[in-house]
This record gives structure tokens, C-alpha cells and sequence, in this order.
């Protein structure tokens, strides 16, 4: 039984398919204090957030058989990424659910902010009758700055153009060609701020974004030009922000964001030329549903075994990609964990590489399996997809990737290296049609080997006696062989056999076997 905890209020209809599933129980506790939460996700085998949970090192650090964060939305700056790679947690978001509300609500804001409408409304409510006072501005023909040309920034731009602004956009990932075909300018940073009279920030709070429009920004734009944020509180620098709106510099401000939330006793609050709300962007019925939906699905999806749709802090396998990389996943954990099991000496490069029909996807997804079987080895089950590579990193093991052009007869070839301080090891495997996987080299020795259950790897001398030796022996100790595969390079030279058995090998036998006549080196393993 899957234990998910929820932690931030969710759409009930979004969360039906958790709430229903037979292998899932569901802990709803929106607001927990610090400590709570703390002994809840202790408990839990995955935690789903929005916003308001602080999902941090320590709380990470307590989810000990946390399995995966589901951020019920797209920004995961409240989410430690690091620490949950460290701690092998994968974080998934979902992106795309609350893009249209969020549009929306920011085209409210800017709407809302040039015609002073809240304004207007607490001045009507308190028995004013005062209509001077609340003049304000069109759309039509002003110059709309996008700073992020993202889902969001796209779709504002689209209802932007609806009220006949035109749009000049900032992205760093935003080409003239892009921009063009997307029917907006396409400007550098500095000259949307000169052009624009609402300026209107999508991206996310990251190092690079934070207080990215600050004074020296402000003191960039148009006298009397207007600055929404319905992204995250930080990409403004709300002290610049303040001083410039008191100078008069910037005519007006429309937040949902703010640096610090709940935005209780912020100043800039009490100006009556900003407009702001309680982080609504995204409080709608239909994105809350949404995002609950994509997210509860890919929890499951993980907690059942399988991959993240929409991972954050590890690559995702692109869904045209799952169904020819999938059967590869098993190959490629078998490979690692065999060669893994018989290498001797400190790890010090796993190269990979990938020759035939392999050279034609993008087969990063398949060495992160190779990685956390070999690492599984040497560093316990704490290794999983998630914190392969950082682990690795972290010991120094070079982790190397390649396609090759020799497949040596195969349509699809899948070599495992590993270099040692005392030696390098190589392994070959492919996938035979319905067949499944196939070990077809060790060492360089050609051998035709199903990887899985018990087996040993013998290294021996090519000499009349040596195979008979071996099965006797096994047979002294019970064992019996089920496949025996020999491989040797020169007749009288250094051979190999692999034999798969009906059950372990114990120490004693594996001791007697290393010493037998011509044998050199004997390995068990179990896959
Ligand atoms: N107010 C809300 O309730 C609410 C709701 C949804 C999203 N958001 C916030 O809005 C942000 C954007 O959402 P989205 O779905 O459009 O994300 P997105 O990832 O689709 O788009 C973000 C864009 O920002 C761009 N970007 C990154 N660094 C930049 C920089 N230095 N300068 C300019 N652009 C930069 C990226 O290239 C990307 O195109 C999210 O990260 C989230 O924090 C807020
Ligand atoms: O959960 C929310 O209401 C806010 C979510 C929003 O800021 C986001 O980043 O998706």
C-alpha cells in the first residue's frame, strides 16, 4: 500500500484517481505546522505540494521512504531539487495545467491595474461617487513587453493581441524566427523595457531571474509605464519597485506574487496605484482539477514502478521515445548489474556505448539504468534513476557515453565498460526479436547468455579436462549447470565459460572451483 501525503489543498475531482486507487492511501493535511509535517512525510511514500508547503533539505531528509514530490503545479521553487536528487527523490510538476487560468488571470490584472478598477471599487464602497479620480488607459496600440516567452507568456500574448497591443518579447531561448512566427517583436531585455508600456514578467524564480527587474530596469523604461507579476515575487525587486512607483517613475503594478508569502504588511500594498491579490493565478476550478489530475497520475505511475512523465530533477524519456527505449531498460540493468558483480578495484569510469538501431535515439535514459545498477553495487539500494549520476559524480566515477558504428552483426548493441584501478571489464548485450535480452560478449569472448538468475563467470585455460572439471566439481557440490557457454580467443589460450545454474553458488564451492586445475578466476552472480 502506497502511502501519498497532500499537504496543500487540492481539487478533490483531481485527486479521484489516487483517492480511488485499491494500492493508495491518501493523507489530505493542508497547513500542517513544521513538526507535523515533518513526522507525516517520515511516514509517506510520496508528498504532493503546490505552493505554500516548503518541501526543504530536512524535510527531504525525514521522508525516509519518500519515492517522489508532486508539485500540483509549474514553479518548484519551493522545492529543494538538490536534496531530493541527493536523497534519490524524483520531483515531478505539471506544466501545463494551469497555463490558460493563469493567462487569463494575468490579462484580469492588466485590465484591472489601467482602469483602476479595485481602486474605484473601494471608493464606491465607501460612498464615493468619484469618477476623475479613476481615469485610466487603453489597450489598444500600447506596447506589451513579455519578459518569458513560455506557456504562459505565450498564451498572455495571444489574448494581448486580442486587444490589439502589440507585443514585443524577451526570452533567452526566443529566436527572430520564433518570434516572428509566434507575430511579436523579438527584443533584447533592454529594449522591451525602453519599448513597453506593460511589461508583464513569465519565468520562473530561478538564480538568473531573481530581481531581474530591478533599479537598473526600472531607471531602463518608459516614464509612466506600468509592471505586472503574476509569475513569482522575486523576479521584481520590491523595494526597487516601491521607489519607483513613489517617484512617479512607474505609473502603476499589478501583483499576484510577492518575495515573501502569505504578502502580509507588504508597503506596497498600501500605494494605491498597485493592484494585488493572494497569489491567484492558478485558483480556478478547472487549472486546480487539471493540475491535480496530471500530477496524482504521474505519482502513481512512479509509486507503481514506472517513469515520470514529467520529471524536474532528472531527464525525462519523451513520450515518442517510451515505447523504443523500454524494452532496452531491462538489457541495460542487466548488463550493468553482471559486469558490476565480477569487476574487481575502485570504480573509476563506466563507458557505455551504443551501436545499430540504439544510434538513432537518444539512449541517456538507458546509461542512468547502466549507472544505477553498477552503483547499486558498490553503494547499497540508496542508488536509484534520480541520484545516479550525482552519486557517481560525487566518487569520481566518470560516466561516459557513446554510439558507435561496429555492431558487430547485431541491429542493436549495447556495450557496458568498466575501468577499475586494477583492471577494465567489458560487456555486450542485445535484444533478440521476442526473445528478449541476450549477453552476446564478455570480455571480448563471443558468448550467447539470458541474464538473469543464477550464474558464474569463469576465466580458465583452454585445455582438454578443464570444462569436465568444472561440471564434476559443481556436481560434488549438487550444483546443477542449466546452459554452459564457452568463448576463447586462440585454441590452448585464455577461455571463458559461463554456466547458469539451478541455484547460489556458496563461498565453499566458489573456493574450490578457483582452485581447480587450468581454472583462473571464478564468479558468481545473481541477476
Ligand atoms: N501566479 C501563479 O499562480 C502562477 C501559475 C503558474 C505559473 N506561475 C509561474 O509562472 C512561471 C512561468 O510559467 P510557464 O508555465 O510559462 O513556464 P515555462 O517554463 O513554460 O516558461 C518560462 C519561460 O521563462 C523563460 N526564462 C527563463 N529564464 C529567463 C530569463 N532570465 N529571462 C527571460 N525569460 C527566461 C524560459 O526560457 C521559458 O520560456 C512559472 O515558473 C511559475 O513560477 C505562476
Ligand atoms: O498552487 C497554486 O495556487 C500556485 C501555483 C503556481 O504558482 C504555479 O507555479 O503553478
Amino acid at each position: 500500500m502506497h502511502r501519498v501525503l497532500i499537504s496543500d489543498p487540492l481539487s478533490e475531482d483531481g485527486i479521484k484517481p489516487l483517492l480511488e486507487a485499491a494500492d493508495t492511501e491518501v493523507i489530505q493535511k493542508p497547513s500542517m505546522e513544521k513538526e507535523e509535517l515533518l513526522e507525516e512525510v517520515a511516514k509517506a511514500d510520496a508528498l504532493i505540494v503546490r505552493s505554500q508547503t516548503q518541501v526543504t533539505k530536512e524535510v527531504l531528509e525525514h521522508g525516509v521512504n519518500l519515492k517522489i514530490v508532486g508539485r500540483a503545479g509549474v514553479g518548484v521553487d519551493n522545492i529543494d531539487l538538490d536534496a531530493a536528487t541527493d536523497n534519490g527523490v524524483v520531483v515531478v510538476n505539471a506544466p501545463d495545467g494551469n497555463t490558460i487560468s493563469t493567462a487569463e488571470h494575468t490579462m484580469a490584472m492588466l485590465m484591472s491595474m489601467a482602469r483602476n478598477i479595485p481602486q474605484a471599487y473601494h471608493s464606491l464602497q465607501q460612498g464615493n461617487w468619484d469618477r476623475k479620480k479613476y481615469v485610466g488607459v487603453e489597450l489598444k496600440n500600447k506596447t506589451l513587453g513579455v519578459v518569458g516567452f513560455g506557456r504562459i507568456g505565450r498564451v498572455v500574448t495571444r489574448r494581448a493581441k486580442g486587444h490589439r497591443m502589440n507585443v514585443i518579447a524577451y526570452d533567452p531561448f526566443l529566436t527572430r524566427e520564433k518570434a516572428e512566427k509566434a507575430g511579436v517583436e523579438h527584443g533584447t531585455l533592454d529594449e522591451v523595457l525602453a519599448l513597453a508600456d506593460f511589461i508583464t514578467v513569465h519565468t520562473p524564480l530561478i538564480a538568473a531571474t531573481h530581481h531581474l527587474i530591478n533599479k537598473d530596469a526600472f531607471a531602463k523604461m518608459k516614464n509612466g509605464a506600468r509592471i505586472l507579476n503574476c509569475a513569482r515575487g522575486g523576479i521584481i525587486e520590491e523595494e526597487a519597485l516601491y521607489e519607483a512607483l513613489q517617484s512617479g517613475k512607474i505609473a502603476g503594478a499589478a501583483l499576484d506574487v510577492f518575495e515573501e508569502e502569505p504578502a502580509i504588511n507588504n508597503k506596497l500594498l498600501e500605494l494605491p496605484q498597485v493592484v494585488s491579490v493572494p497569489h491567484l493565478g492558478a485558483s480556478t476550478v478547472e487549472a486546480q482539477e487539471n493540475v491535480a489530475v496530471d500530477v496524482s497520475n504521474d505519482v502513481m505511475e512512479v509509486l507503481r514502478g514506472g517513469n515520470a512523465k514529467q520529471p524536474v530533477n532528472i531527464p525525462s524519456i519523451p513520450e515518442e521515445m517510451q515505447d523504443k527505449l523500454t524494452p532496452y531498460i531491462t538489457l541495460s540493468e542487466k548488463l550493468g548489474a553482471f559486469l558490476g558483480s565480477i569487476v574487481r578495484g575502485g570504480l573509476n569510469n563506466i563507458n557505455v556505448y551504443y551501436s545499430g538501431e540504439l544510434t538513432d535515439v537518444d539512449p541517456t535514459p538507458l546509461t542512468r539504468k547502466v549507472v544505477k545498477s553498477v552503483l547499486q553495487l558498490f553503494v547499497g539500494n540508496r542508488v536509484n534513476d534520480v541520484n545516479s549520476y550525482k552519486i557517481a559524480k560525487d566518487k569520481g566515477i566518470e560516466i561516459n557515453e557513446q554510439k558507435t558504428t561496429s555492431t558487430k552483426g547485431f541491429t542493436n548493441l549495447l556495450t557496458v565498460e568498466l575501468e577499475t584501478d586494477e583492471e577494465t571489464r567489458s560487456i555486450a548485450g542485445t535484444l533478440l526479436n521476442g526473445l528478449g535480452a541476450r549477453v552476446v560478449r564478455l570480455d571480448g569472448y563471443s558468448v550467447d547468455v539470458i541474464p538473469e538468475g543464477h550464474l558464474i563467470s569463469i576465466h580458465h585455460k583452454d585445455q582438454p579436462g578443464a570444462i569436465g572439471r568444472v561440471g564434476s566439481l559443481l556436481a560434488e557440490h549438487d550444483v546443477n549447470i542449466a546452459t554452459m557457454q564457452v568463448g576463447r580467443t586462440d585454441i590452448g589460450g585464455a577461455a571463458i565459460m559461463i554456466l547458469t545454474i539451478d541455484k547460489e553458488v556458496g563461498p565453499e564451492c566458489q573456493e574450490h572451483l578457483a582452485h581447480v586445475e587450468d581454472i583462473n578466476r571464478v564468479q558468481y552472480l545473481k541477476l
